[in-house]
């Protein structure tokens, strides 16, 4: 059996976690920010998170993308579990598996669209060629390559974002408030955009947001409330 085909029948792929825990800040101020939170998002599945403000939505997030390790419970990623890994090779694993996409595209305002995708290759790759074209062809903004991000709009900075996101091809891509600054209709655009990409891609998408009206894209929509999932 090819080693393809073993992958594609773990049932570890995908993100899993099981029983996460973290407390935030100190003494009386302490916050219950993941109250035993577990949630498996399998490859191809967009999950999107809602919940008020403050119910730990962010702090989920950065807990799936190795940026916060949680106080109890086990996180992996593909069948690696993040505690197994010390602070450099997190941080390699996190740059070459975890792709995130933030609110308003967070683009470095000097480069182009191409070299937005070029630079996170040579990142995650060394220096070998990466030709941009095809993954912003994918996401629609090939004819963009050359413009810089202050000559682009907001749905097609935050195109570009998720074409980045997917240039080391990572089995898990973190989304936070996609949609918060667009309007209703390319609101509904990037987030069909994202959920065609991950279907295409099979990758383990989480979306945190507070717009109901894209809920319709997703597979499954969990709720938080005071750090815990009440149906994940
Ligand atoms: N560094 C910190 N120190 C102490 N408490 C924190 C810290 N960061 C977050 N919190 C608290 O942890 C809880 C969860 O916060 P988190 O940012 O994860 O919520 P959220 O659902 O993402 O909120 P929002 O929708 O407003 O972004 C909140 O009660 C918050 O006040």
């Amino acid at each position: 059996m090819n080693t393809k085909t073993e992958t594609r029948t773990d049932t570890t792929l995908g993100l899993v976690i099981e029983g996460a825990s973290l407390a935030l800040g100190d003494g009386d101020a302490t916050v219950q920010a993941l109250d035993n939170v577990s949630l498996t998002v399998r490859p191809g599945e967009l999950v999107a998170v809602v919940g008020p403000s403050g119910a730990g939505k962010s702090s989920l997030l950065a807990a799936a993308g190795a940026l916060t390790a949680p106080d109890s419970g086990t996180i992996t990623i593909n069948g690696t579990d993040l505690a197994t890994l010390n602070n450099a090779a997190r941080a390699r694993f996190r740059l070459r598996n975890i792709g995130f996409v933030f609110q308003s595209g967070n683009l470095i305002p000097a480069l182009t669209a191409g070299e937005q995708l070029e630079l996170v290759h040579r990142m995650a790759h060394g220096k070998t060629n990466f030709d941009p074209r095809e993954l912003l062809a994918a996401v629609g903004m090939d004819h963009k390559l050359k413009s810089r991000p202050d000559q682009l709009s907001g749905g097609e900075r935050q195109r570009v974002g998720i074409a980045r996101a997917l240039v080391t091809r990572p089995p898990l891509l973190l989304v936070d408030e996609p949609t918060a600054a667009l309007d209703r209709r390319r609101s509904q655009e990037v987030v069909a955009l994202l959920a065609r990409e991950t279907a295409e891609r099979g990758v383990a998408t989480v979306m945190v947001t507070h717009d109901h009206d894209v809920l319709h894209h997703c597979h499954r929509v969990v709720e938080m409330v005071d750090g815990q999932l009440i149906n994940p």
